[in-house]
């Protein structure tokens, strides 16, 4: 008979409930790399700033008459986007980039619904571990800040002789985008991994650690390559423009804006980055093997192939000049690097860690008993 996780059982129930959230949780991590891809179509496909408005629920329904694309179109024509890069665009190919964007706004409220209604549902039968609800709480709330922040972005881009959002803006939301995924499938895992296995050796734990950092620094750093549209240009590889160091590496005063402002320099951090990401990795894979055993193994091997991939794709997305489709596969993959680092790092949890994690106290079966 299957066990119904939402009753009150003596024993084992406490391991079914954290399945059943983890479970969960695990799909709204599916649901959130599908919203990362889907983000990086709309940008590259030049749909993000169709929709000029913020309309949590009216906005949920496309538009239903003429009229209506019609004055939503209209509402396009003002921004300077249309006027000094689409001035040709007319109503259908208005339709056309208005679809990603609306998709990506559709797809948003349902992570919201998907996160929210099960919830509810699952607090409501005591099937949530008492110290787990504020966790989850919060990341509901990160969840609805993200939406706030994507229509921050979209509203840079309606300023006077702005035809693209703001790169700062773009790096938040994609930050902010891994951030969520990141902790929940952390906290996913935390429910999964039974508390008895052995954690890995602490050197190799703070290498993987090193891995994971370097993979973030690494992301935010593509982010203002995206952001600046600085993948348009120096589109040769090794070299940029011939030269190992670009020309004009350092030019913007005060220096600090070279990093997110100098196309030239933005795009050799990030490679600069990225080489250094795929040989640490690489490293560590090579030294960690023979030491990591199970989970850490398996987000090993996971996270040397995601890196090598992400590593081809990256110089495949600049020879070809960001094809949508390449730099949407660049996207995702990047949050799939993350994900790798993130098993591998879970693996390699000391046993004592987990013991004092609140996840992993035995707070369902008390309260159980109670
Ligand atoms: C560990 C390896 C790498 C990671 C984690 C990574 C991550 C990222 C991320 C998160 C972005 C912003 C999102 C997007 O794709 O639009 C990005 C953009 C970009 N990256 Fe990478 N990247 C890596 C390696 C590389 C390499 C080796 C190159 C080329 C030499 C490269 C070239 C680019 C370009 C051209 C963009 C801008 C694409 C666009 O405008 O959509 N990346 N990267």
């Amino acid at each position: 008979m299957p066990l119904d996780v939402t009753q009150p059982h003596p024993a084992g129930a406490a391991d079914a409930r954290r399945r059943a959230v983890a479970i969960w949780l695990l799909v709204i991590c599916g649901m959130i790399l599908v919203m990362i891809g889907l983000g990086g179509a709309t940008r590259l496909t030049g749909s993000g700033l169709s929709i000029m408005e913020w309309a949590p629920l009216r906005g949920t329904l496309p538009p239903l008459t003429e009229a209506e694309w019609q004055r939503l179109f209209a509402l396009y024509r003002q921004i300077p986007q249309y006027t000094l890069l689409n001035p040709d665009l007319d109503l259908d190919g208005f339709r056309r980039i208005f679809w990603l964007e609306y998709v990506h706004r559709l797809w948003g409220r349902l992570i919201g619904l998907a996160f929210l209604l099960p919830l509810l549902w699952l607090w409501w039968r005591g099937a949530i571990d008492k110290r787990l609800r504020p966790r989850l709480l919060v990341l509901f709330m990160l969840g609805g800040l993200q939406g706030g922040v994507g229509w921050f972005m979209v509203a840079s881009g309606f300023f006077p002789d702005s035809i693209a959002v703001s790169q700062y803006w773009l790096v938040v939301h994609l930050t902010l985008a891994l951030v969520l995924y990141g902790a929940i499938l952390w906290t996913a895992l935390s429910l999964l991994r039974p508390a008895s296995l052995p954690g890995g050796p602490p050197a190799l734990r703070r290498a993987v650690f090193a891995c994971c950092v370097l993979v973030t620094v690494t992301i935010v750093a593509g982010g203002f390559v995206a952001g600046l549209k600085a993948g348009l240009t120096y589109n040769t590889f090794p070299l940029m423009d011939g030269r190992i160091v670009p020309d004009g590496y350092g030019d913007l005063r005060p220096a600090w804006r070279n990093l997110t402002e100098n196309i030239a320099a933005v795009q050799f951090n990030h490679r600069l980055l990225a080489t250094a990401t795929a040989v640490t990795v690489l490293g560590t894979l090579a030294w960690g093997l023979t030491r990591a055993r199970g989970l850490a193994k398996a987000g090993l091997w996971a996270l040397g192939i995601a890196v090598a991939v992400q590593y081809g794709l990256g110089v495949a997305t600049l020879l070809a000049v960001v094809p949508p489709l390449l730099g949407t596969a660049h996207q995702i993959v990047a949050a799939l690097v993350l994900s790798a680092a993130l098993l591998a790092l879970h693996g390699l949890r000391p046993t004592a860690a987990l013991a004092h994690d609140p996840l992993h106290e035995d707070g369902f079966r008390q309260e159980g008993r109670a």
